[in-house]
């Protein structure tokens, strides 16, 4: 999609309803020009001033426009008009990990570890930038027309320039720093990492409780995937298994699809 000075509702072909959030709805498009096939979110004034977001969201829209990776959904521009504001947002075309997770009950090894790769990689990206994402978790992961992930909501960037306070996400990713409220930092994320690559495997995070019959339904599980999960999930967050480092762990490494 070329880039543009200033964008117009009228440049776009709106299509089917795709999702739903506290600030609007998100409608497939189609930019007229190009053909170019969008996720256009409606965000509107009265909701952002309902809920004092408008700095939040322009603070959000400044962090998005710095980064481009792969694994990253693209904020590609966005414009306004008198009662909304619309982000025009790459489209993920098969939808949520989530739902894809739930049907396949766990995910092989090599498409776990293809997926932890590409969040390493995409998060090692985010914190070069100084952006903690602190909200990674399966509903906020969506998968492009090749199956790619993409981490897709921002509701909760910050630039990481202090140590941040505030409570976010379901507590099933949270780490620890973060459920105590203690200061907390990048790390937050590898924790969470921890968790999704559980998940991944397993089917469920790995302190939800167990099933009715208190044995986990628990899939054949490499030593070399119980090694990083166990070098993740460290509570004191300065013992967290770096970016760097799980990209370089022999389970990623021996099962991680390179194509992402
Ligand atoms: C970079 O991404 C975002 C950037 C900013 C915001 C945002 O709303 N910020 C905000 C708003 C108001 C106040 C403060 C801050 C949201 C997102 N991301 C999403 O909303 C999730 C994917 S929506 C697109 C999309 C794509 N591909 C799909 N495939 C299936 C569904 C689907 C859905």
């Amino acid at each position: 999609m070329a880039a543009k000075e200033e964008w117009s509702i009228s440049d776009f072909e709106i299509g089917k309803f795709i999702g739903e959030g506290k600030f609007g709805k998100v409608y497939l498009a189609r930019e007229k020009q190009s053909g170019y096939v969008v996720a256009l979110k409606v965000i509107f004034k009265a909701k952002l001033e309902k809920y004092r977001s408008h700095a939040h969201l322009r603070r959000e829209i400044e962090i998005q426009h710095g980064l481009n990776h792969p694994n990253v959904l693209r904020l590609f521009a966005w414009f306004h008009d008198e009662t909304r504001v619309f982000l025009v947002l790459e489209y993920a075309a098969r939808g949520e990990l989530y739902k894809l997770l739930k049907s396949l009950h766990h995910f092989s090894e090599k498409r776990a570890a293809t997926y932890v790769s590409s969040l390493a990689g995409a998060l090692a990206y985010c914190h070069e930038k100084h952006v903690i994402h602190r909200d990674i978790k399966p509903e906020n992961l969506l998968l492009d027309i090749e199956g790619r992930l993409k981490i897709a909501d921002f509701g909760w960037a910050v630039q990481s320039n202090a140590k941040r306070h505030t409570m976010c996400g379901t507590i099933d990713y949270l780490a620890p720093e973060m459920v105590e409220k203690k200061e907390h930092d990048h790390a937050v994320d590898n924790w969470t990492l921890g968790i999704l690559c559980y998940e991944f495997l397993y089917g469920v995070p790995p302190f939800e409780a167990e099933d009715e019959y208190g044995t986990f339904r628990s899939p054949a599980v490499s030593v070399e995937a119980k090694d990083l999960i166990c070098k993740l999930l460290v509570k004191d967050s300065s013992k967290r298994l770096s970016l760097q480092k799980i990209l370089k762990h022999p389970w990623i490494v021996t099962h991680a699809d390179p194509s992402g």
